[in-house]
């Protein structure tokens, strides 16, 4: 696929990633794109369906907003909300990049969302499960793959209870699947890079520097696109 290297964002479900995500997204607006995923599960409170950063121009259109209020409206990690009959559907044109099953909901990235990222010239972000990064390094996709940790299983379980999100009956699926989760990751060769996100600020630290080649590259691409636009 054309385009910057994307970037896999992968690793258990309360370990951090959307946290961490929100953050790179506010302070390199204009460089990374997040890619909106599809998924079978309920919104949450304040998720509303199909809303992402590379949505904006469609909604500046749409609702004529002032651009404060839009951009204030528009949460980073939010997803195309599908019934399960209409994401089999789209699975089975072969609409899909990858898809799986985690804590009893599909969930799955198509290709129009990667295609919307990149053809906005940014580098694409996907947050998918450990299924997610073994389907990926199927395609020719060829991103960055990181995976961000929790420091212990306890510490997921208190930030997954403390998030007030999930049922008992949810976390302890999201529980189950952490713990394989933590031991593949240790694996060699799956990916890049693993951080522990113990302290919030140090883990951010470590991820922008696994990502400063390509924010480099892309900044350079960007200025190299000005001085040519600007020239006589
Ligand atoms: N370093 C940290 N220290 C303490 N709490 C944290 C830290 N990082 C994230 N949290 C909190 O832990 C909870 C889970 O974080 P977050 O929702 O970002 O996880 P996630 O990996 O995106 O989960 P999911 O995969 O379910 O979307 C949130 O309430 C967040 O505020
Ligand atoms: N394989 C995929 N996994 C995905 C995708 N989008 C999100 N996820 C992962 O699901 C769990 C749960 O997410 P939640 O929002 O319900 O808490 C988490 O580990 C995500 O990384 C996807 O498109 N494909």
């Amino acid at each position: 696929m054309a385009g910057p290297r994307p970037v896999v964002l992968s690793g258990p479900s309360g370990a951090g990633k959307s946290t961490l995500l929100k953050k790179l997204l506010k302070d390199y607006e204009g460089v990374f794109g997040f890619c909106v995923s599809h998924t079978t599960r309920n919104p949450r409170p304040g998720e509303e369906d199909g809303k992402g950063l590379n949505c904006l121009p469609m909604l500046l259109g749409a609702t004529l907003l002032p651009v404060a209020d839009v951009l204030s409206s528009v949460s980073s990690e939010d997803y195309h909300f599908v019934s399960r009959e209409t994401m089999q559907q789209g699975i089975n044109n072969g609409e899909f990049i990858e898809n799986a099953e985690f804590s009893g909901n599909m969930y799955g990235t198509s290709k129009a969302s990667v295609e919307d990222v990149q053809a906005q010239n940014l580098i694409c972000i996907l947050d998918v499960d450990i299924q997610g990064v073994k389907n990926i390094k199927k395609t020719d996709l060829n991103p960055i793959y990181v995976s961000i940790q929790p420091p212990s299983i306890e510490i997921l379980e208190k930030r997954l209870r403390d998030r007030q999100t999930e049922t008992e009956e949810s976390l302890q699926k999201r529980l189950e699947a952490a713990r394989l989760d933590m031991e593949l990751s240790k694996e060699p060769g799956i990916f890049d890079i693993v951080i522990i996100n113990d302290d919030l600020e140090e883990a951010y630290e470590k991820l922008k520097e696994v990502l400063t080649e390509c924010i480099n590259q892309l900044q350079e691409a960007k200025n190299d696109i000005l001085f040519y636009v600007s020239l006589p």
